[in-house]
């Protein structure tokens, strides 16, 4: 179980504010949503969490513990990224879930697959040729194979046609079920409130609206999507 303190959390980039003295709990073994406009600072607010980005001022801390005050490879071991196109790396399937995680046994990987919905069949197959819901799984997958105990989802089924969508949000949903901590970033509020416990709106780098889903407006508006 991880959770995250944010406290005045700030980014500046080129002078611009981006992030703009967020505090805020992201609770463990939930499923938190960052929304808000385009342009709101959401993805710069993800990267913040496994240190693909630094904030300029302010910190976040994983289980009381300061992000920079951790070993940063160990802390990507912890928290995960699947991004929203997939990016493949290796020839195989099994190759590409063994490129985070060396050791991954042919059983253990079997395993992954059935966990992200995908045959067994599948582990000798090129990554050239997947679909691109194939793909994200296989992506999934591999993030899922260094054992993370948090899983940073950005857009993670934007790109994909509405109906491999919708098969990769069930399966991320089954984990999120599992108890597995996730921040998402998504433009759906349909999406937002099948997957996500907790919400987070930004507006312009500032945090303006938080709570259970179920209790934020932005997420609940007239016609189910926002902007
Ligand atoms: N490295 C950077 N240098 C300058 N400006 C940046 C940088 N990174 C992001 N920005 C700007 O910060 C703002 C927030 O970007 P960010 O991608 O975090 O927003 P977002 O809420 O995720 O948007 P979207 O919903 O469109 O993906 C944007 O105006 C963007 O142009």
């Amino acid at each position: 179980m991880t959770r995250f303190d944010l406290r005045d959390v700030t980014v500046r980039r080129e002078g611009r504010l981006i992030v703009d003295r967020v505090t805020a709990t992201l609770a463990a073994g939930r499923c938190t949503a960052l929304v808000g406009p385009s342009g709101a600072g959401k993805s710069t607010l993800l990267r913040l969490f496994n240190r693909l980005d630094d904030p300029t001022s302010g910190s976040l801390l994983i289980d009381g513990a300061a992000l920079e005050s951790l070993d940063v490879l160990a802390l990507r071991r912890r928290v995960g990224l699947v991004g929203q196109r997939p990016v493949l790396v290796a020839g195989t399937v099994f190759e590409e879930l063994r490129a985070g995680a060396p050791t991954l046994e042919r059983e253990r990987a079997l395993d992954l697959l059935a966990r992200v919905g995908l045959p067994e069949a599948m582990l000798d197959r090129a990554g050239v040729g997947l679909s691109g819901g194939e793909a994200q799984r296989i992506c999934l997958a591999r993030t899922l194979a260094v054992g993370p105990e948090v899983l940073l989802l950005d857009e993670p089924t934007s790109a994909l046609d509405p109906e491999a969508a919708r098969a990769v949000e069930e399966t991320l949903c089954g984990l999120l079920r599992d108890g597995l901590t996730a921040v998402l970033v998504s433009h759906s509020a349909e999406q937002v409130r099948r997957m996500a416990d907790d919400v987070l709106v930004l507006r312009e780098g500032r945090l303006v609206e938080s709570g259970a889903v179920a209790d934020v407006a932005y997420v609940n508006g007239a016609g189910g999507s926002h902007p």
